[in-house]
């Protein structure tokens, strides 16, 4: 597909809702008991997978196309399914399924699509065992498709978290919800807290002390009312558009800032780039910002920052590109493992377009100021990528062609559309 560029970039997007929020509504929907109603839902393929799965697994979901309407079965009404549940290429979903079905005495299997199935699981099952859940990977490997049940119930643990990771948190705090016990994690750095928060939101009872949460066992949950805001990973893409298109001045709509995913912003302001925000709404979590193209410099991202802009770090790559001096990207192994190894599919793809981008074994080196031009890309199939490439475009004053644009189905459905809008010429 060829991609679209610009001049300029002007006008004002309604954000979709956050995939990582969405998912979880429908999961804490289903093991709450009672009602829950979803505004403001993610019809993207990966929440919908997730959706699926809920009904899969005997829990009534309706969509009324405008929310999402779940009567709740708490976590011993969940049914075997009739087969296999395939959750796609959503790796949010495989790992937090397979945490509320550790508790379950029947067996089920998740596979997903070629990408996912290639994705590391150990990462979740070694916990789950742990607590007494039977988890195997195929043929024995860590690798999807994977089975769980349990014959027993769930043991609490303590558990020392090896890798930064908010899917492998969560599946334990899934499993723990339903143990014998007070579960103890203790996070490697803090990373997005969804899950935390939407335990209390449906009734539940956690502590939080830094990297420290303790979680009691056997807790029922209540059915709520909920609104998703907006997805500061989606608007990543906008907030780095504006800031590298000459002339643009673009408003953001409805963009949540919980402070375990606004890393982004942080490194913005710090490269210098001119975001404002307006109409803070506190219930919501979520503020309307606007973007304008300016003057960028180099910076280093690293450490605690890492979680806190993992999905973002590719359209940070390009940024870095815009930028005077080396901005240096380290401690973000986990790239490696996310829909694909994204420091050698970004390095690979910008390189095309002229970029001076080196991968290294635990992130990114960009040298600024480079003219993107024309070439042939390819989004691997991953959405994240396939975004920050048709942004890249923006920037070539010949057409890119863009291979397997279809990917970004997957979190941002109506994408190009919004680009498109936003796109403008000089007269
Ligand atoms: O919990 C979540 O919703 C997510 C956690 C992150 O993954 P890891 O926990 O593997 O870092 C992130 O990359 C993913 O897009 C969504
Ligand atoms: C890594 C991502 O998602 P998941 O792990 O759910 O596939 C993502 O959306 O960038």
């Amino acid at each position: 597909m060829k991609l679209i560029n610009a001049d300029y970039l002007q006008g004002t997007v309604e954000i979709p809702p956050d995939k990582s929020i969405a998912h979880r509504s429908i999961m804490f929907g289903a093991i709450a008991e009672g009602q829950t109603t979803i505004h403001n839902f993610l019809r993207a393929e990966d929440c919908l997978n997730t959706l699926q799965a809920f009904q899969a697994l005997g829990v009534p979901i309706y969509d009324d196309k405008k929310n999402i309407r779940i009567t709740g079965v708490g976590f011993a009404g969940l049914k075997p399914a009739n087969s296999i549940i395939n959750v796609g290429n959503s790796g949010t979903t495989m790992r937090l399924l397979l945490g509320i079905l550790a508790g379950t005495t029947f067996e089920t299997t998740l596979s997903g699509d070629a990408s996912l199935n290639q994705r590391p699981m150990a990462r979740v099952m070694d916990p789950l065992k742990q607590m007494g859940a039977e988890v195997t990977g195929n043929n024995h490997s860590e690798f999807p498709p994977v089975t769980v049940k349990t014959n027993a119930k769930l043991q609490a643990i303590e558990y020392h978290m090896p890798i930064a990771s908010a899917q492998v948190k969560s599946a334990i705090l899934f499993a723990a919800l339903q143990a014998e016990g007070v579960t103890k994690i203790i996070e490697k750095e803090v990373s997005r807290n969804h899950t935390e928060e939407m335990i209390t939101q449906f009734g539940g009872k956690i502590q939080v002390k830094q990297k420290t949460i303790m979680l009691p066992g056997s807790q029922r949950l209540k059915g709520q009312e909920l609104r998703v805001p907006g997805d500061i990973s989606s608007a990543a893409f906008f907030l780095v558009a504006g800031a590298i298109v000459p002339n643009s001045k673009i408003t953001l709509k409805n963009v949540g800032l919980n402070p375990t995913r606004t890393g982004i912003i942080d490194v913005m302001q710090e490269m210098g780039a001119d975001i404002q925000f307006t109409q803070t709404d506190q219930k919501n979590g979520a503020a309307t910002l606007i973007v304008k193209s300016s003057e960028l410099k180099a910076t280093t991202i690293e450490g605690s920052l890492i979680p806190r802009v993992i999905d973002e770090l590719p359209i940070i790559a390009l940024l870095a590109t815009q930028a005077e001096g080396t901005t240096v990207i380290k401690d973000a192994q986990e790239l490696k493992v996310k829909e694909t190894n994204r420091i050698d599919t970004t390095a690979q793809e910008l390189k095309k377009m002229g970029a001076n981008i080196a991968a290294t074994d635990d992130g990114l080196v960009i040298k600024g100021k480079t003219t993107l031009h024309t070439a042939k890309v390819s989004s691997h199939n991953d959405h994240r990528i396939g975004m920050m490439l048709q942004i890249a475009a923006l920037l070539s004053r010949r057409d890119v062609e863009l291979e397997n644009p279809e990917a970004i189905a997957v979190s941002y459905p109506h994408f190009f559309q919004d680009i498109k809008y936003l796109a403008k010429r000089k007269c």
